[in-house]
C-alpha cells in the first residue's frame, strides 16, 4: 500500500526506483535507500528553498517537499546566491563554476581546484553575465567564493608551485584572490607565505614539508567576517572585511587581516582538550577538530550571531593525524570565538541515535536559520536536515541527484558539498513552492526516530 504522506521520496540506486512505502530514515549507506523528503514538521521547520550542488554536476533549487523548482546546468563548488542588490535588481542569480580545464597541469586531485577553468555569474535562465578564468589562465576556484560589498569577487584559487623545503616537487598552494569586475586582481594572499603564523610546532611543520600529499593545507573556507559585535566592542581582529579561513588538512581555522595580510586569530591546530566528545556539558573548551568545513561567523540578526558555526567532520587530518575514538562521528559546533568555548553542539546523540549515525568524512556544511534551527548537510551521503536547538530533526531530505564527481570515476555519488536555505523571495516572482507534512510511520519494519524516543 502506498502511503500518501511521503512526498517526492523514492527508493533508488543503480536504476532501481520505487516509491517509498511509509517513511524511512536514511542514516547509513544501504545499497537501496530513500531519496527525497523523508520527514517534515512544517510548524517547526524553517521554510524556504534549499540550494545545493548535486552529484550529477548540476546546481539544484528545491522546495520543502523536495520538488526541484529550478536547475542550473553548471557545477558549483559551492553555488553562491546573489541578492537582487548584488545582481542589478534581478532575482535568482548565482556564482557557479563554468568550465573545466581540458588538460589540468600539476598535482590535480578531487576537489583541489586545479581542474576548474572558469567561474561565472549566471542568471535564472543560465545565461552568463560575467566570467573569470580561461584554459590558459584558469580560475582554479575551489571550495568557496563570495561577492563582496564593493562588487568584487573573492575566491579560493589553487596554484601548483614548487615551495622551497618541501619534499614534493610541486605542491598545491592556496591563494585567496579578490577579482574586480574587469577581471583584474585587486588583492592576493598566498597561504604558503603565512605558514609560520598558523600555529604549527616545529615537528608539525617538518611533517608538512615532508608530506607526500601535495594538497598539504587544503583550504576549504574563505569568507568575510561581516558585521559582528566583537568588532563593535572594539576588537579590531574581527573587522568585518577580515577573512575567516579554514585549512581542512591542518585542523586550523584563522582570521586574515585584510590590511596587513597577517593571521590575527586562530582556532587550532592544537586543542586544549584532545579527542572530540559528544558531551553536552556546556560551555566547555573546543576539543579536537578534524577536517572541518564551512567555518563562519553566524550573521548579525540570527540566533547565535557572532558565534562560529563549524561542521566538524572528524574526517582524517592533521600533522600527525589527529587521534579519534574507536568510531568516527561528525559534529556541528557553535563556538564563542573570544573564549573559544563550545556553546552549542549537535551530534546524532541529540536526536536519540548513536553518534556514528551522523558522519561525513569530507565536504558538508551548517547554516543557522532565523528561527534558531540549523540546516545541516551531511555531505558524503547527500543527506540534508534541519534540527531544532534541542536536536529534534524537523525536516530531512536525501539528494536523488547521482552522478560521477570526476569524469573518470567508475562510480556515482549523491554527495552534496554545501547546502543553503534561501527565502522564497530570492527566486523570481511566480516560482512555485510546496510544503506538506511528512510523518514517518512507526511500524516494526520502519524504525524511525520518533518511534524509539521515550
Ligand atoms: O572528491 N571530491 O569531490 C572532493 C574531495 C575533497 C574535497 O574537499 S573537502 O575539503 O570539501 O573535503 C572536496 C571534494
Amino acid at each position: 500500500m502506498l502511503q500518501g504522506h511521503v512526498r517526492n521520496a523514492w527508493l533508488g540506486l543503480g536504476g532501481v526506483t520505487a516509491l517509498i512505502v511509509g517513511g524511512a530514515q536514511a542514516f547509513a549507506m544501504p545499497s537501496v535507500f530513500p531519496t527525497g523528503v523523508t520527514l517534515h514538521d512544517p510548524e517547526a521547520a524553517y521554510q524556504g528553498y534549499v540550494l545545493f550542488p548535486g552529484g550529477d554536476q548540476n546546481t539544484h533549487l528545491i522546495d520543502m517537499d523536495g520538488n526541484e523548482v529550478h536547475r542550473w546546468a553548471y557545477r558549483s563548488f559551492p553555488p553562491v546566491p546573489l541578492t537582487p542588490e548584488q545582481a542589478g535588481g534581478e532575482r535568482g542569480r548565482l556564482l557557479v563554476q563554468s568550465g573545466r580545464v581540458d588538460t589540468p597541469k600539476g598535482p590535480s586531485g578531487p576537489g583541489n581546484g586545479l581542474t576548474n577553468a572558469s567561474i561565472a555569474e549566471v542568471d535564472w535562465s543560465g545565461a552568463r553575465h560575467w566570467t573569470w578564468g580561461t584554459q590558459n589562465a584558469p580560475a582554479a576556484q575551489h571550495h568557496d567564493m563570495s561577492r563582496l560589498p564593493n562588487g568584487n569577487t573573492l575566491l579560493l584559487s589553487a596554484k601548483a608551485r614548487h615551495l622551497p623545503g618541501f619534499a614534493a616537487p610541486e605542491v598545491v598552494d592556496n591563494d585567496i584572490v579578490e577579482v574586480r569586475p574587469d577581471g583584474s586582481v585587486a588583492w592576493r594572499w598566498k597561504a604558503s607565505e603565512h605558514l609560520d603564523q598558523m600555529g604549527f610546532s616545529r615537528a608539525a611543520l617538518s611533517r608538512i614539508k615532508a608530506s607526500d600529499d601535495p594538497d598539504f593545507l587544503h583550504l576549504n573556507t574563505v569568507t568575510p567576517l561581516g558585521p559582528n559585535q566583537w568588532f563593535d566592542d572594539g576588537d579590531a581582529r574581527f573587522a568585518p572585511d577580515n577573512l575567516m579561513v579554514n585549512a581542512r588538512n591542518a585542523n586550523v581555522a584563522f582570521i586574515v587581516d585584510r590590511k596587513t595580510g597577517d593571521i590575527v586569530w586562530r582556532l587550532g591546530p592544537d586543542f586544549e582538550q584532545t579527542r572530540a566528545s559528544t558531551s553536552r556539558t556546556l560551555p566547555r573548551p573546543v576539543d579536537q577538530l578534524i577536517g572541518a568545513h564551512d567555518v563562519h561567523l553566524i550573521p548579525k540578526g540570527l540566533p547565535g550571531a557572532g558565534n562560529l558555526l563549524i561542521f566538524d567532520n572528524q574526517g582524517n587530518a592533521g600533522f600527525p593525524p589527529a587521534d579519534q575514538s574507536i568510531f568516527s562521528f561528525s559534529r556541528v559546533l557553535e563556538v564563542n570565538p573570544r573564549t573559544k568555548e563550545i556553546v552549542w553542539l549537535y551530534t546524532a546523540d541529540q536526536s536519540g541515535r548513536e553518534a556514528w549515525s551522523f558522519y561525513s568524512a569530507f565536504i558538508s556544511s551548517a547554516q543557522r536559520l532565523p528561527n534558531g534551527n540549523t540546516l545541516i548537510d551531511e555531505g558524503q551521503d547527500g543527506r540534508l536536515f534541519q534540527v531544532t536547538p534541542k536536536g529534534r530533526i524537523v525536516w530531512e531530505y536525501v539528494s536523488p541527484f547521482f552522478g560521477k564527481s570526476e569524469p573518470g570515476n567508475t562510480y556515482v555519488t549523491n554527495g552534496v558539498y554545501r547546502a543553503e536555505l534561501l527565502d522564497y523571495d530570492w527566486a523570481p516572482k511566480g516560482t512555485p513552492h510546496a510544503s506538506h507534512a511528512v510523518t514517518p510511520q512507526c511500524t516494526p519494519k520502519q524504525q524511525v526516530l520518533d518511534c524509539t524516543r521515550p
